[in-house]
């Protein structure tokens, strides 16, 4: 196998006629790594995928592998390998003609390229179907053949999009692992482009997290979860409240946030007073308990109550909000449990709650 290659993306933008989809994006994908694009739908995942691949022309900027700048290469002398969200494959071939194609394409001879697609669908698991056609093989075969197709050219990163979105959710699980493991034994770069927030947070070393043609974050799947840097990101993962309100004091380490009349909250940071500002309040750390400290926490009233198994989800209305969410453990929730209309007392610790920053205009 190839070595892993860095992707360097330096100020990328990509302009359809009157839409820009993407807007100057910079970002170094280490070699070797597993990273995930993620985002709404529309945000430029695919655009920034298919420039990385060179199926999409690069309006401005620059992309660079390794240490060739292949803004201007054609997709076959990238060093990149694409694998489909529908696959792609050619029903009318077996898997190894299929497998092998790109190299027939090349010129390679017969048997070398059957040899070489042989050892790919060996990879991948698939040799004992070598001489099926496509529509002979469940969806989960099929994906292992594309795989196979998009490594047998030996690329220094491999670019999915969409990967596992034809899959039935039991698959998409099995796959998914698979996809991980298949990434560390070949070492090399994987650029996966994927809507689904758990997708990523379950196999990105990186995730780059994108919103209306730029990016908000990029970071390990722990720093996003941990620490969103924006409050989109905060509320697209889904784990936070996102409270806004304004600064009335900054000082030792700690913002004095007020986010309704009379509800101040501190967090840990600092910030202009008067500025508008967003915190983050992680939801599964929220309890359903009288803070001793009242801007670590207000009163409420209970919305609403779900059910989910190991844990409850609680909507109370209150402190500006009326939607914030605590996820509480099922242990803790059933020890004291309250209903809908209930008055409750939510606090949270010091540590729990994150300064979001505003992208830039
Ligand atoms: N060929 C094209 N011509 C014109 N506009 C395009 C073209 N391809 C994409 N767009 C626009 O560019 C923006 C970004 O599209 P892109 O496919 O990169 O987003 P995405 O994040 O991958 O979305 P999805 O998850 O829906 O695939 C969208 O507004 C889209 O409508």
């Amino acid at each position: 196998m190839s070595k892993a290659a860095e992707i360097d993306i330096v100020s990328v933008s990509k302009v359809y006629g009157s839409t820009t989809a993407v807007h100057s994006i910079s970002l170094k994908i280490p070699s070797g790594s597993y990273c995930c694009f993620l985002g709404p739908s529309g945000c430029g995942k695919t655009s920034t995928l298919r420039m990385i691949a060179g199926h999409e022309s690069i309006s401005s900027g620059d992309i660079r592998l390794g240490n060739t700048v292949v803004t201007d290469f054609p997709p076959a002398k990238r060093g990149t390998a694409m694998m489909f969200q529908s696959y792609a494959l050619f029903p009318h071939l077996d898997l190894i003609d299929n497998v092998a194609f790109s190299l027939k394409m090349k010129g390679v001879e017969k048997e070398e390229r059957r040899a070489k697609a042989l050892d790919m669908l060996k990879l991948m698991q698939m040799e004992p179907y070598a001489n099926r056609r496509p529509a002979q093989l469940s969806g989960g075969q099929q994906q292992r053949v594309a795989l196979a197709r998009a490594l047998i050219t030996d690329p220094e990163a491999l670019l999915l999009d969409e990967p596992l979105s034809a899959l039935d959710p039991f698959l998409k699980i099995r796959m998914r692992a698979e996809l991980k493991k298949l990434q560390k034994t070949l070492g090399i770069t994987f650029v996966h482009v994927t809507h689904s927030q758990e997708e990523a947070m379950a196999l990105a070393d990186i995730i780059v997290i994108m919103n209306d043609g730029k990016i908000e974050q990029a970071a390990s799947p722990r720093e996003v979860f941990e620490r969103p840097a924006t409050a989109f990101v905060a509320r697209f993962m889904g784990d936070h409240n996102v409270l806004t309100g304004r600064t009335v004091e900054s000082a030792d380490g700690t913002v004095t946030l007020e986010v309704a009349e009379g509800q101040t909250f501190k967090v840990a940071g600092s910030s202009e007073p008067g500025v508008p500002i967003d915190i983050g309040i992680r939801t599964d750390r929220v309890r359903l308990a009288d803070a001793s400290d009242k801007t670590l926490g207000f009163n409420g009233v209970v919305s609403n109550i779900e059910y989910r198994g190991s844990s409850v989800k609680i909507t109370v209305i209150g402190a500006g909000s009326d939607d914030f969410t605590v996820i509480a453990t099922d242990a803790d929730y059933f020890a004291k449990p309250v209903s809908v209309g209930d008055a409750v007392s939510l606090s949270w610790g010091l540590e729990d709650a994150v300064l979001l920053g505003r992208m830039a205009a």
